[in-house]
């Protein structure tokens, strides 16, 4: 079975889209190459895709075979990352030393994206396809950092992924002073904690993540590898790939999606330690702050949300953004501030 390749044919596709009314949507009926198989890519690792065979589904009905690929040249600079729907030719066995080739991934239903730093809009897709972001924060040891937490729930929002924070340590420190400035916004929490030789709070954690594909963000030291250690036992997909490849987790520093014993998957992000932004329009922005993005209707118009006459002081003064709101807005501002690289006072 030699699969075709992109050549005249290829190229002549693509000049043909979009397609003039009433013809056949070229593209979409015809794939490239009908015989691909369906796989979801696990992990990234230097050119090298790990590929779950039938897709995170699949595994969750006991399927595990994960396929070595790389990307077929067709593709061109299409990005594939962990996440991503692919199909894949040639060698599907998955035995050592073996190579399939992706040629083709399929549109994605969510893309979670970063920017180098504020300033920069060229953006990078971190994961496709998860439904959820998890961002994991410390209550103590390390301070928490509500800014980076800020930063992280306007990747969810630019990204459409639903939020949930997982506050760690509650051993070290009491939640509610933390939960406390995002009560306005109505974004979930669980909270989990070390009591000798356990962490407690995991059901609470797996209740939240069944069924779904979530990232999981979180600064150093926050406890996140202790999380997803404990929440995914032995690391299944992992271990085949790192038999197909000979390498092991640790040399990786992006995504890697892992399966949850009890259905659904997480996918950590090693390499991730907090978003930049330059990607996000800064109404968008302001979007990702609901508390205060229904204050802006008393802005001027073409406000810029960071100047005397802006509306959102007397909006949070009059507590309508609940008792964080000036924290939040300074938040905000800050966030503007560094997309424009005017200094993050
Ligand atoms: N007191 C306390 N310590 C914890 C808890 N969870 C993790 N730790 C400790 O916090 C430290 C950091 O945990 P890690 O899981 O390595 O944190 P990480 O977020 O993966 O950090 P990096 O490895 O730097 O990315 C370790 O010493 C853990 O044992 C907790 O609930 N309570
Ligand atoms: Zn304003």
């Amino acid at each position: 079975m030699s699969p075709r390749r992109g050549g005249q044919d290829e190229e002549s596709r693509i000049r043909f889209r979009p397609n003039p009314k009433g013809s056949r949507p070229r593209t979409k009926d015809r794939p490239t190459h009908e015989n691909a198989v369906a796989a979801q890519v696990v992990t990234v690792d230097r050119g090298r895709y790990g590929c779950l065979l039938g897709g995170f589904e699949s595994m969750d009905d006991g399927g595990d075979l994960v396929v070595t690929a790389m990307k077929a040249r067709e593709l061109g600079k299409a990005g594939v990352v962990v996440g991503d729907r692919v199909g894949l030719v040639g060698d599907v066995s998955g035995s050592p030393g073996s190579l399939a080739r992706i040629v083709r991934v399929e549109p994605r239903t969510s893309v979670l994206r970063r920017s180098a730093d504020d300033t920069d809009k060229i953006e990078r897709v971190i994961v496709a396809n998860a439904a959820q972001l998890a961002v994991v924060t410390a209550l103590a040891d390390p301070v928490p950092r509500p800014r980076m937490v800020d930063r992280c729930l306007v990747a969810a929002y630019d990204a459409g992924l639903d939020p949930l924070l997982v506050l760690t340590k509650a051993d070290l420190a009491d939640p509610a002073e933390f939960t406390q400035g995002y009560s306005a916004l109505e974004v979930p929490w669980v909270v989990t904690r070390r009591s000798p030789g356990v962490i407690e709070g995991l059901d609470a954690v797996r209740e939240q993540l069944a069924g779904r594909v979530t990232v999981l963000v979180g600064h150093s030291g926050v406890g996140k590898s202790t999380l997803v250690n404990a929440l995914t036992g032995a690391d299944r997909a992992i271990g085949r790939v790192n038999d197909v490849t000979g390498r092991g987790r640790h040399t990786s520093t992006s995504a890697i999606a892992l399966r949850l014993p009890g259905g659904g998957w997480v996918v950590d992000t090693p390499g991730v330690r907090s978003f930049g932004l330059g990607h996000v329009d800064p109404d968008r922005l302001v979007h990702a702050f609901p508390e205060l993005a229904a204050g802006t209707d008393e802005c001027p118009r073409g406000c810029g949300h960071d100047e005397p006459e802006c509306g959102l002081d007397a909006w949070v003064d009059a507590g309508k953004a609940g008792p964080s709101g000036r924290a939040r807005l300074e938040s905000l501002r800050r966030l503007l501030r560094a997309r424009s690289g005017l200094p993050d006072y």
